[in-house]
């Protein structure tokens, strides 16, 4: 199968200030995004793909920094279930985060870095941000919103605050509330960062020294809730890393990586500083913790959907510890509630919350068929 053309990655500055739920407004906000398709003549073809944590515009293009290809590539192009001959897809790196779009290590148009002056964010910020990206690309209604993660969060967040922008809202291994305990991970990893003495209250750019051993812990620490149990025993067990020289590994008495699970991690860790920004993280991670959609809508969730004419597609999976399917359960009774057709499929995949970038089959033809 071909691979996906995307146009070069685009950035554009938004027209107008940018209302914040914090009651700030940002002001000139950059907005970074890729494209891939064709707009259709009457502009009723375009998906909107919002993108978790750490993820960023490059969907199904190469990562500039990593070298590795985008991270839907398996489910975003031409022939794939979301087919680029058929639709415009567009993918926005969100606010806050590092590859382009307005954040913390951003130039504030003072010229330094924003740093801790960048705006705490919500989730309904993001999108806010991106609705005003199709207001710039003529893009009135969205032919889907389909996101998994924080992605899934931002395309609830679309869907109950710009009703009429989406006719098809597909929800992946995502939740409409963060709870204690996703909120819990997230601070240990926040805490990790901050307690770096190359944080320095968050004004390390420029200075050569990142906290980079702070995010690789924060890393290491979400990337098991990204996993599953199963997932690692079947992928390391309890089995010994091998050592540099080559040799077979096993009890150091000491304090190496002696375990593969543990080499793996620290890998994990050390590779995401090379393509993520610190502060994005504080910034980013506070956003998903403050996410509660029943609260935005006054206590309850239904109401939220009140006003949507949208359908939605709500999965998750049987492995997904961080956003458990009963959280897809109470999405979908409030939907119900609010009188929203929606689907709803728990798929099977060993891989925990994370499967929703993997080869799962099941996931592609959920997807093919909800874009029918
Ligand atoms: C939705 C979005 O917006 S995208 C989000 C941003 N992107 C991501 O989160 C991608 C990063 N995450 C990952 O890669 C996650 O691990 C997954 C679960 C998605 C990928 O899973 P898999 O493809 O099965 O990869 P896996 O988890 O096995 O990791 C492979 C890496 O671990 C390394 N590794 C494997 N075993 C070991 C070990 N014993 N010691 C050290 N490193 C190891 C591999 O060399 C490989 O390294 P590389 O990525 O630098 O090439
Ligand atoms: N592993 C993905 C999903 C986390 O929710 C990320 O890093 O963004």
């Amino acid at each position: 199968m071909a691979t996906p053309r995307p146009l070069p990655t685009t950035s554009l500055q938004l027209p107008d200030p940018l209302p914040l739920d914090s009651g700030q407004v940002l002001d000139g906000v950059t907005m970074a995004y890729e494209t891939y398709g064709t707009l259709a003549s009457d502009r009723r073809n375009a998906i909107l793909v919002p993108h978790a944590l750490t993820g960023d515009q490059h969907l199904a293009s190469e990562h500039p920094i990593t070298g590795k290809p985008g991270w839907w590539v398996r489910m975003v192009g031409p022939g794939k279930p979301i087919d680029t001959d058929r639709f415009f897809v567009i993918c926005a790196n969100v606010i806050g985060s590092c590859m382009g779009s307005s954040g913390p290590a951003a130039l504030d148009s003072d010229g330094r870095p924003w740093a801790m002056r960048f705006p705490v964010i919500t989730i309904r910020d993001m999108v806010r941000a991106q609705v005003a990206l199709l207001d710039v690309l003529g893009i009135e209604r969205l032919h889907a919103v389909v996101g998994g993660s924080m992605g899934g969060m931002q395309t609830l967040s679309l869907a109950a605050n710009f009703p009429d922008r989406a006719d098809r809202v597909l929800a992946i291994a995502t939740t409409a509330r963060h709870s204690a305990q996703n909120i819990a991970f997230h601070e240990v990893g926040r805490q990790a960062i901050m307690a770096d003495p190359n944080w320095q209250a968050g004004d390390y750019y420029g200075t050569g020294a990142a906290p980079d051993k702070g995010l690789s812990v924060a890393r290491m620490a979400a990337h098991i809730t990204y996993l599953s149990e199963a997932g690692l025993t079947g992928k390391f067990g309890r089995r010994f890393q091998d050592r540099p020289d080559g040799t077979a590994g096993g009890r150091s008495f000491g304090f190496d990586a002696d375990f593969q699970v543990e080499s793996y991690l620290r890998h994990q860790g050390l590779a995401f500083t090379d393509r993520f920004d610190a502060n994005s993280y504080l910034y980013i991670t506070r956003a998903m913790d403050y996410f509660d959609l029943a609260e935005e809508h006054g206590g309850r969730l239904a109401d939220a959907f009140a006003g949507t004419r949208a359908r939605f597609c709500v999965v998750s999976f049987d492995t997904d510890w961080l956003y458990p399917t009963s959280e897809s359960r109470s999405l979908v009774q409030a939907l119900n509630a609010a009188a929203a057709p929606v689907s709803f499929v728990e798929l099977s995949a060993p891989y925990g919350h994370d499967s929703f970038l993997l080869d799962v089959p099941a996931l592609d033809r959920v997807v093919k068929g909800f874009l029918e």
